[in-house]
């Protein structure tokens, strides 16, 4: 089968080539398209891989009839509607490392210049003056910088700094003073930070938290004088509070890669001459652009290969060796899903799945993932898949829990999955054994040992004898043929069940008859 892939900002021509390899993939090389010609180009393909600049938003997602990736080649996904993708089951991937080290560089060339006054001297040279007397700047060494986000690129910046004879101060809402200890910097609050710098730079992502992190309140608290570099996104910096900041000289400079509204062109900051600008440049070297298309093109790849994605930005992603670990139950988890949406036409408000043995020890994410789908999968068929699945779960208001112990009687693995509706719960039990593969070893109270594979009957009566006879002799002429046969009772003369493995597929009402054979009260066709 072939796939569309449609390239929609300009990539590094060496990093896709993973993708001009792969004997599946037909690359349409489309860059500056219009809003319209973009909606029109997007109906039949299954890939877009964007830079910064494509905005992916909500409508054109909806758009893309037949998209199931969208690739990201480099950090940020803010030009990327993820709610929307998530919903409409589409995998987010990224390239979060290849241009770590072209941003961190370009900030430290942005923090020199700044300090120097080198892009203002230029332009005063370049129309022949002479200046030695405007452009006196500051040293770096000694000063403090205040690293804002101290990720990837605000590691590589700190580190550095100290290069530069810095004393750095980080605040990120994962840093500890231990971490802080070790990396030799100072550790405190935003405010610590916003107090302490000579220069400030933010390395966070744009965020509902993050908006507006630099605002009139916050350039209050720095110090007279402070510098300000900004090569992680616009929005973090409030753009009128900095131009006001700048034109009362509380901020003496700024140097700006990243804005709110991009292309930023004719903004009065621009016109400051304590401002220097670059137009998002930060990962614009050969080295990063190559790094982020070989990483997003090689997720695109496996993903059209079925193979996991190394990079997922809307699926907690999964190591290689937890994924060796748990990919063998992957396909379990979605039967036993399958299994017991199949038990139940009441609408399902809950589901807890419980994971014993050597699965307590694994991240089990993608194992309740693939269960969730199991059981969405019949209202929702390929509308669900395991981008989406916990959210249409969430909304559908079905509450998923976890629990894990280490204790199983008699497995070295077990899967319990119990769904609840407003009158009853159902619940299966599933195992992988060593050698012999999966089964089902409990259905609600009945032990039992079935392959959950293929077309399955599981019909409920009363243990009397004749019952299974009767069953038998009524799909006999029907021409159905029982390829297995499990019986499970609560006690004898009470409640039992049957679990019939057929050849071939039967419709649910051409079962109806059994049900009026004495003592059959309920049958069920489950398709794994
Ligand atoms: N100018 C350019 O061309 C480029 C810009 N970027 C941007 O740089 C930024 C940082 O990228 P990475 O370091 O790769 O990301 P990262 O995910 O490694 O680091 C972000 C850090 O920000 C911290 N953070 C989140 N909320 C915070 C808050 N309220 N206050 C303080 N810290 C907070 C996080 O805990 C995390 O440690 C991103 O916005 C990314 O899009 C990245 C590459 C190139
Ligand atoms: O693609 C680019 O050049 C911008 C990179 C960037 O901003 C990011 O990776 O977040």
């Amino acid at each position: 089968m072939m796939f569309k892939i449609l390239v929609s900002d300009p990539l590094s021509e060496e990093g896709i080539q993973p993708l001009r390899q792969a004997d599946n993939l037909e690359i349409i090389l489309a860059t500056e398209l219009s809003h319209e010609a973009l909606l029109e180009i997007v109906k039949d393909v299954d890939a877009i891989l964007v830079r910064s600049q494509t905005q992916v938003t909500r409508e054109v997602i909806e758009a893309a009839m037949q998209l199931k990736m969208i690739g990201r080649a480099g950090v940020g996904v803010d030009n990327i509607d993820l709610e929307a993708a998530t919903e409409h089951g589409i995998i987010v991937v990224n390239a979060p490392d290849g241009n770590t080290n072209s941003a961190a560089e370009h900030t430290i060339a942005m923090m020199t210049a700044l300090a120097r006054k080198i892009p203002q001297a230029f332009n005063s040279l370049k129309i022949g003056h002479w200046d030695r007397k405007s452009f006196i700047g500051v040293e770096l060494k000694n000063k403090t910088l205040g690293v804002i986000g101290l990720g990837r690129i605000g590691a590589e910046v700190t580190a550095r700094a100290k290069g530069q004879r810095m004393n750095v101060i980080a605040y990120d809402p994962f840093l500890t003073e231990e971490k802080a200890k070790k990396m030799g910097i100072g550790f405190g609050t935003i405010d610590d930070v916003l107090k302490a710098a000579d220069f400030i730079t933010v390395h966070t992502p744009l965020l509902k938290e993050t908006r507006h992190l630099l605002n009139k309140e916050a350039f209050e608290k720095m110090k007279d004088g402070v510098q300000i570099i900004n090569c992680a996104r616009g929005g973090i910096i409030d753009e009128d509070a900095l131009y006001n900041a700048i034109v009362s000289g509380k901020v003496a400079g700024a140097a700006l890669d990243v804005f709110e509204t991009e292309p930023f062109v004719g903004h009065p900051l621009l016109d400051l001459p304590e401002v220097i600008a670059t137009p998002h440049l930060g990962a614009s070297t050969k080295e990063a652009q190559e790094s982020v298309a070989v990483d997003v093109s090689m997720d695109v790849v496996n993903f059209f290969n079925g193979e996991a994605v190394r990079n997922p930005v809307n699926l907690p992603s999964v190591s290689k060796e937890v994924l060796a670990k748990i990919a063998p139950f992957l396909n379990l988890a979605e039967k036993l899903g399958t299994f017991l949406s199949r038990l139940t036409d009441e609408t399902i408000v809950g589901v807890t799945i419980h994971y014993a043995g050597e699965l307590a020890d694994y991240d089990v994410r993608a194992l309740t993932r693939n269960t969730v789908k199991g059981i969405l999968k019949r209202n929702l068929g390929d509308h669900v898949n395991d981008v989406n699945a916990k959210f249409l779960a969430e909304r559908f208001e079905i509450k998923v829990e976890e629990h894990k112990t280490t204790t199983t009687k008699g497995f070295l693995n077990l899967m319990t999955v119990e769904v609840r509706t407003a009158v009853a719960s159902h619940r299966v039990s599933g195992t992988l054994l060593n050698g012999l593969g999966p089964r089902i070893v409990k259905v609600d109270d009945y032990v039992v040992d079935v392959v959950p594979e293929g077309h399955l009957l599981f019909i409920k009566h009363k243990d009397q004898p004749g019952a299974i006879g009767r069953v038998g002799t009524l799909l006999a002429a029907k021409n159905i043929n029982i390829a297995t046969m499990q019986v499970g009772r609560s006690e004898v003369g009470g409640n039992a069940i049957m679990m019939l493995t057929i050849d071939n597929h039967v419709a649910q009402n051409e079962t109806n008859d059994l049900t009026d054979l004495v003592d059959i009260y309920e049958v069920r066709v489950i398709d794994l």
